[in-house]
């Protein structure tokens, strides 16, 4: 199994990407998974939060499985992919709970964008992390853009997308990207973080996040998503980012 969805007695899930050794990218059956695992935290009265994690120490997620979506040639073939994605990505933005993403080592691409869709984001101290799709001639096309957006004051969020580069997380802690860096044991960085916000009431958690979720409803959040993808799925035809693609694969 690509991934594993397990409930914690404190009351949370830990969703978990174990494809360590493709430095956890994203392929369709991650994507059921995340998706499954926003449905059961939601639907869930004894869970309190959903957490988002990767196997091992090497990376968090390597953003979209660059061996399967290789094959994605046209802006339609593109957007159908990235649709789906964005889709799964904005249900964990408004998920009713508080999510966390404990960014257990290098995220890059699309793992940034599935960080960013998350409350908070934890940090191993040491790691880098990077929204690198405009070095590949595309920009971020799960919504992860829109989002971060939402996330950080203006200049900090588009320095970050405009650079497209790994940034430490020391810097991203910094600027407020980060919320909490750590180097023990990536779950008892995270338990240590919840322990507060576990001792509350799931309708009062629940009550709070409705704040937020009012504003991205009201401000067509969904909307500025959907323009970003359709703009990354015209930008994935070019050659320049085909190129990328097929310099990383062939790069074995
Ligand atoms: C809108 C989202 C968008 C999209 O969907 O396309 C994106 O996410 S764009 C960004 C896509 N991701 C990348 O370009 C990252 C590619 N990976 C890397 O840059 C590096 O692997 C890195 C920095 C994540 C880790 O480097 P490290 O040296 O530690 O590992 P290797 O590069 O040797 O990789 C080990 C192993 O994993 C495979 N791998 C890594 N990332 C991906 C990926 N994104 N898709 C598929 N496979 C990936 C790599 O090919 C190696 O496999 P192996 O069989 O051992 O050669």
């Amino acid at each position: 199994m690509a991934y594993t969805i397990e409930k914690n007695e404190k009351g949370y899930l830990v969703f978990t990407i174990t494809r360590s050794e493709k430095r956890n990218a994203i392929n369709y059956d991650i994507m059921e998974g995340l998706s499954k695992a926003i449905s059961e935290a939601e639907g869930a009265s004894d869970i309190k939060a959903l957490v988002i994690t990767g196997e091992g120490e090497r990376a968090f997620c390597s953003g979209g499985d660059l061996s399967v979506f290789h094959s994605l040639y046209t802006k339609e073939e593109a957007y159908s992919m990235l649709s789906k994605m964005a889709d799964i990505l904005y249900s964990l933005t408004i998920l009713s709970k508080p999510t966390i993403a404990v960014i257990n080592g290098t995220a890059v691409g699309g793992g940034c964008e599935l960080a960013s869709a998350c409350d908070f984001r934890l940090a191993r101290k040491g790691i880098k992390a990077g929204f690198v799709q405009g070095m590949q001639a595309i920009t971020t096309g799960w919504g992860g853009g829109s989002i971060l957006a939402e996330k950080l004051p203006a200049e900090a969020a588009m320095k970050l997308l405009m650079e497209a580069e790994p940034q430490t997380a020391e810097f991203l802690y910094d600027i407020g990207f980060i919320h909490h860096l750590y180097h023990e044991e990536p779950l008892c960085a995270c338990e240590q973080f919840l322990e507060k916000i576990l001792r509350l009431d799931v309708n009062v958690l629940m009550a709070y996040k409705k704040i937020w979720i009012n504003k991205w409803v009201e401000s067509k959040l969904r909307v500025r998503i959907e323009e970003e993808v359709k703009t990354c799925a015209v930008l994935w035809e070019s050659d320049a980012h085909h190129q990328y693609i097929q310099a990383f694969l062939n790069k074995k």
